[in-house]
């Protein structure tokens, strides 16, 4: 028995021996409580006790002190192999982990912990039942005395890493994604004794990540955060030339900065701003952008870039050489985002039946039966598409989706013009040639194509195909354009040509012809720059193809070859222009050729133009449009825009009918006046119009079109829903719609009068008459020599002054004549009818109609001499020679036409048109003493006196 002993409620609740009076084991089987008090004390009776007198514990140190890291073994000897020992910390049992074991090995109890931390210091000991080993005090140095808290930086600043180890002898590595991390430009590793540092000179985004320190068997982790410096990044932009751009960006904190362009350095300059941070938003603007701002901009800040692309569109070039009003214009609408378009525009030119439509009609994968020449002035328009990428050509068919739909940046918008070939239409034919174009120049290889030149143009003898080849190709030539780099370099000019010889079906030996062709082009072009716009001869047969049609796909790859060359290739224009021009061309499949500019101003609404300036911007827009040659736009007649040369064609050929088509106005006695006088009476246009098939439609017709065309719906709708008052209404429409169709012959005959076809002389009384001289007869010169009685003693002829070009197109005299017909008036014959005649004009210069001018065209030149009914020894006629100076200089601006001349002076009985005598004013090795050979009686400055009031030599100076 024992006595006194002491319990306490352990943990578990059961009862254990707090002291023993004895140090032997026992062990207690049962318990009897035999008195509960007093409180805190039991009185037990233990009924069997064993005793283990034999069992002891051997314990290991009392003290022991770890480097954390290290491994803690504690070895406890129990003096029975039969037991085994638990462990305890802090009276806390031990459970086994990946880093403590226990082991037993007969009568050895271990405890090992492989790798000590600072928490795995206390109070150790180990226990069986209530035999516990001496306490073992176990205290653990940290390795690493610092703390390892989550590191944030910002991009590009310094960024360290910090840590301190318990020694100064140990080392310390640095790591991420296990690697190390070792020294380099960027990273330094530095310890002072117990202090590591590692520091990346500027942080990078992918620094951030979690980064492990070891030092010895140590290791420790330690997340890093950087955090991204640019808020908002630069972006790049796309802008129209002319146009100011920002660059922008935010940052987290404010820095100093530094700009680049192409990695130099960028400064404030008057074109260039840099402005100081605000709200840590950096700022440059470039004010006017030129295609020299091109490029890549950066903006260093902290050692970080952040970079964009800066695309400089250029303006296209018919912008460029528009008003500065038009430019502004322009580029507000560019303001809103900017597309780009690929146009190609192919004119076929040619005489008359050598194959243009049938050639058109293969490029566009048709068959040619049925196609015969053309009846009249006409002009046939196709259109189709050529993909950028696959150059496939796309045609309408069936029921494909319309050309429209294709995208604009992806697909070029390819338009033929194909002009019927008589030359009557050349009069009007500067309305519709483009400098912005690829011409097709069609000749028959089968005809003889010797050449006479175009000897007495206004007597209509072009008849060989030579003729017709010089004739297009001055044509052409006068619509020279800028060239693009790619031109340039091969020395060659725009628009581009490309000579199309067909009916190689008709020759009999095809080799022959070609080279016999070749050597006449060489030999007909010599040196002339014309020959610059040549790019290819191409031989074909339309009616007989070769098997599987190459020749005309050849074309077709030099046509899109060709019009990268165009100065217009890949415009950029405003997305809203370039919605306007899909709307224009939705109107054109629907057949609306002409529409009112109201009507022009409710598309443009459409495609968001400018709400307070629509007017100002359609007007722009319009001008452009013209002036690439998608449409006919004029500011100074401005209700109509013609959509397709259609309809210009239309009313064109009903005026200027070519001689073999008069028979239809056999029954006009106006048209017979018209040949003789150049009157064009009100009964004669009236008759005329209604030739004009969109000008003379039937009531019905008038309707339908002014339906569509006005979109008036108001009309309609009345119709709709008051039936009771149809019938009234569809008057009141009907008389709307007759009102546009007068408003639409006005229109026509304005843009005639505009394009010199048809004129108001001022001689006549009320200005209201109009005159056409281009349809009238040709008259001997000597006959109207007789008609005025010029040769009467009483008249003195002054000297010829004139104006001799390299070519004259038939259309450029039109417009001299007409604008004298403007200022001078006109002299009459037998009292009513005008001195007027196909290709010249007498006009009074002064009201007692004795001082007469003589007006005439001949081969290439322009000629006039005075008729002095009076003496007029003495007079200087130096005015009227600048007016005529004048009005060529005037009109090769208006009509951007470049035709050099030189002026000469001709003996007063010499035939004007005769080149042979006269004395050219730039040649210098003419001299006073040189005698006209034509008459030998008149010196140089005899024939100059009538119109220089200077001495020529001056002149020549
Ligand atoms: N043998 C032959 N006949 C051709 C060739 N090309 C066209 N033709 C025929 O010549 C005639 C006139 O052809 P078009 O294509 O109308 O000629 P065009 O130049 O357009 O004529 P215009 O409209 O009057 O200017 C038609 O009967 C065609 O079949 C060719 O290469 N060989």
């Amino acid at each position: 028995m024992f006595n006194n002993v002491e319990f306490a409620k352990n943990k578990a609740g059961k009862l254990k021996p707090q002291s023993q009076s004895s140090h032997q084991p026992f062990l207690i089987t049962s318990l009897d409580i035999i008195d509960a008090s007093p409180v805190g004390r039991l009185s037990v009776t233990c009924t069997t006790v064993s005793c283990y007198n034999s069992i002891a514990i051997e314990s290991p140190e009392p003290e022991l002190h770890l480097i954390e890291g290290s491994s803690l073994r504690l070895k406890y000897k129990l003096s029975t192999e039969e037991r085994k020992l638990h462990f305890y910390k802090n009276n806390n049992y031990i459970a086994e982990t990946k880093n403590i074991t226990k082991e037993k090995s007969g009568v050895l109890n271990v405890l090992t912990i492989k790798s000590v931390t600072p928490e795995d210091k206390g109070l150790y000991y180990a226990a069986f039942f209530n035999l516990r080993s001496k306490v073992t005090k176990l205290t653990v140095q940290a390795m690493f005395t610092s703390d390892f808290d989550p590191i944030f930086c910002i991009e590009g600043d310094e960024l360290q890493l910090k840590c301190s180890v318990y020694a100064d002898n140990i080392g310390v590595k640095w790591l991420k994604n296990k690697t190390e991390i070792k020294e380099n430009e960027h990273i330094s590793i530095y310890w002072d004794g117990c202090n590591h540092l590692l520091t990346f000179k500027s942080a990078q985004m992918n620094d951030s990540g979690l980064y492990s320190i070891v030092a010895g068997s140590v290791q420790k982790q330690l997340s890093v955060t950087i955090q991204a410096l640019f808020k908002q990044q630069l972006q790049s932009k796309t802008i129209m030339e002319g146009l100011g751009v920002i660059f922008e960006c935010e940052i987290e904190k404010q820095y100093p900065v530094e700009w680049f362009k192409d990695e130099r350095k960028v400064h404030d300059s008057s074109n260039i701003t840099i402005d100081a941070p605000k709200e840590r938003v950096y700022r440059l603007t470039i004010l006017k952008t030129t295609l020299e701002n091109k490029g890549k901009y950066e903006i260093k800040i902290n050692n970080v870039t952040s970079g964009a692309d800066l695309d400089v569109k250029e303006i296209p070039d018919a912008i460029k050489e528009m008003s500065e009003h038009d430019r502004i214009m322009f580029l507000k609408a560019a303001k809103n985002g900017t597309a780009v378009r690929y146009n190609i525009r192919i004119i076929l030119v040619g005489k008359e039946g050598v194959g243009k439509t049938s050639l058109l009609r293969r490029l566009m994968s048709e068959e040619i039966e049925g196609v015969k020449s053309t009846d009249g002035i006409n002009i046939e328009v196709k259109n189709c598409k050529i993909d950028l990428h696959t150059k496939e050509w796309i045609f309408t068919k069936g029921n494909k989706s319309p050309l429209r739909e294709y995208p604009s940046d992806q697909y070029a918008d390819c338009g033929f013009w194909d002009f019927a070939g008589q030359k009557e239409f050349y009069a009007t034919h500067q309305t519709f040639l483009s400098r912005n174009a690829i011409y097709l120049l069609v000749v028959d290889v089968s005809e003889d194509f010797e050449m006479n030149t175009f000897e007495n143009m206004i007597e209509n003898q072009y008849d060989k195909n030579g003729e017709y080849i010089d004739f297009w190709l001055d044509n052409i030539h006068c619509y020279t354009v800028n060239n693009t780099d790619e031109s340039m370099k091969s020395n060659l000019l725009n628009p581009p040509v490309i000579i199309i010889g067909t009916g190689m079906d008709k020759v009999e030996d095809t080799g022959k012809t070609k080279k016999s062709f070749e050597i006449y082009i060489n030999k007909l072009l010599r040196q002339h720059p014309k020959r610059k716009h040549l790019r290819k001869l191409l031989f074909l047969s339309n009616t007989k193809p070769s098997e599987y049609k190459k020749e005309f796909q050849t074309l077709r790859n030099d046509i899109f070859e060709r019009a990268k060359e165009i100065p217009k290739w890949g415009d950029n224009l405003p997305t809203r222009w370039i919605c306007l021009e899909k709307e224009i061309d939705r109107l054109i499949d629907n057949k609306e050729f002409v529409i009112s500019y109201d009507m022009a101003k409710g598309l443009a609404s459409k495609c968001s133009f400018s709400l307070e300036e629509v007017n100002l911007e359609l007007d722009s827009f319009l001008k452009y449009e013209h002036e690439i040659g998608n449409l006919i736009f004029f500011d100074d007649i401005k209700s109509y825009i013609i959509l397709e040369p259609k309809w210009l064609v239309d009313v064109f050929k009903c005026f200027v009918a070519p001689f073999q088509f008069q028979s239809q106005f056999i029954n006009m006695p106006e048209w017979s006046l018209l040949q003789s006088s150049g009157h064009l009476s009100k009964m004669l246009i009236k008759k005329l119009f209604t030739k004009v098939q969109v000008l003379n439609l039937t009531e019905k017709e008038a309707l339908a079109l002014e339906k569509r065309n006005e979109q008036k719906t108001r009309a309609l709708q009345i119709l709709k829903e008051k039936k009771a008052f149809a019938l009234e209404e569809r008057n009141e429409h009907k008389t709307l719609a007759m009102q546009i169709l007068k408003e639409k012959k006005a229109f026509a005959l304005k843009i005639m009068e505009k394009f010199d076809i048809i004129v108001k002389p001022i001689t006549t009384a009320n200005n209201e008459e109009y005159y056409m001289p281009c349809m009238m007869e040709a008259t001997e010169f000597n006959q109207i020599l007789e008609t005025f009685n010029v040769r009467n003693n009483k008249c003195s002829r002054t000297s010829w002054f004139g104006l001799q070009f390299n070519f004259l197109p038939p259309a450029f005299f039109n417009h001299i004549l007409v604008t004298f017909l403007k200022k001078y008036s006109l002299s009459t014959v037998r009292e009513h009818t005008l001195a007027i005649y196909r290709g010249i004009g007498v006009f009074n210069l002064e009201t007692s109609n004795c001082l007469k001018l003589v007006v005439c065209l001949s081969e290439n030149s322009v000629a006039m001499q005075v008729w002095q009914f009076k003496k007029g020894d003495g007079i200087c006629y130096h005015e009227n020679r600048k007016y005529l100076t004048q009005i060529v200089g005037f009109l090769c601006q208006k009509y951007r036409i470049n035709i050099p001349y030189q002026c000469f002076l001709k003996c007063p009985n010499g035939t004007h048109h005769d080149i042979a005598e006269r004395i050219y004013l730039n040649d210098v090795s003419k001299t006073n003493e040189n005698y006209c050979s034509e008459h030998a009686n008149h010196t140089l400055d005899e024939l100059r006196r009538f119109w220089f009031k200077v001495c020529i030599k001056n002149l020549r100076k």
